[in-house]
């Protein structure tokens, strides 16, 4: 990984990447990973990943948006099945397991919605949290959750890149620096 002044490019396998920068409110400008569109880096990407999903795990979850393409590649290559949570509820959800995100870097207040058929799923297994990104750790302390009320255990936590320092232990391809220049 090389860094220059506002610009920071990322190789995965024999990928590389020059990750857009954005602002983000008082943090300066902070690199943006972007899967959504880009299917040659997706893939290479949940390539490097397959090896790192912790021994054990039965099931793979996820949430929308940009990690939903990761996690179905994963699930791909590590013929784990995956279930993933939305962030809007959907007129068809059945008994959903609503669960809010306590903080996020980038973004707003969330609420998470896991619709009942996807966490019936989750009942009883061992259960892998994917994430093209870690930050704060909000998202994939909310995500253990819904796990947890689905009544699974977290097997571990599995990212693309870890950016800054979460609050759990986060298996990571790459670490990212929290901002930029
Ligand atoms: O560790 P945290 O501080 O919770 O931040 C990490 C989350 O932030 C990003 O989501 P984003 O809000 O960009 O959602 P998107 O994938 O729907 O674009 C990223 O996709 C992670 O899910």
């Amino acid at each position: 990984m090389t860094t220059a002044p506002q610009e920071l490019t990322v190789t995965i396998g024999d990928v590389s990447r020059t990750l857009p920068t954005v602002r983000a409110g008082g943090m300066g400008r902070v690199p943006l990973v972007e899967f959504i569109g880009d299917s040659e880096f997706t893939k290479a990407v949940a390539q490097e990943m397959v090896a790192l999903i912790p021994a054990g795990t039965e099931v793979l979850l996820t949430v929308v948006t940009n990690a939903l393409p990761l996690t179905h590649e994963l699930s791909d290559r590590s013929g784990l099945p995956y279930v993933c949570a939305r962030k809007k509820r959907r007129t068809y959800m059945q008994n959903p397991i609503i669960q809010d995100v306590p903080s996020m870097t980038l973004g707003v207040a969330e609420t998470l919605w896991l619709d009942g058929p996807h966490a019936d799923r989750l009942k009883g297994k061992r259960v892998t949290v994917v994430q093209d990104v870690v930050a704060s750790g909000g998202t994939a302390q909310a995500l253990a959750r819904l796990v947890e009320r689905a009544g699974g255990t977290v097997s571990g936590y599995l990212a693309a890149f870890r950016q800054g320092a979460p609050t759990m232990d986060v298996i990571a391809l790459q670490d990212l620096p929290r901002t930029l220049s």
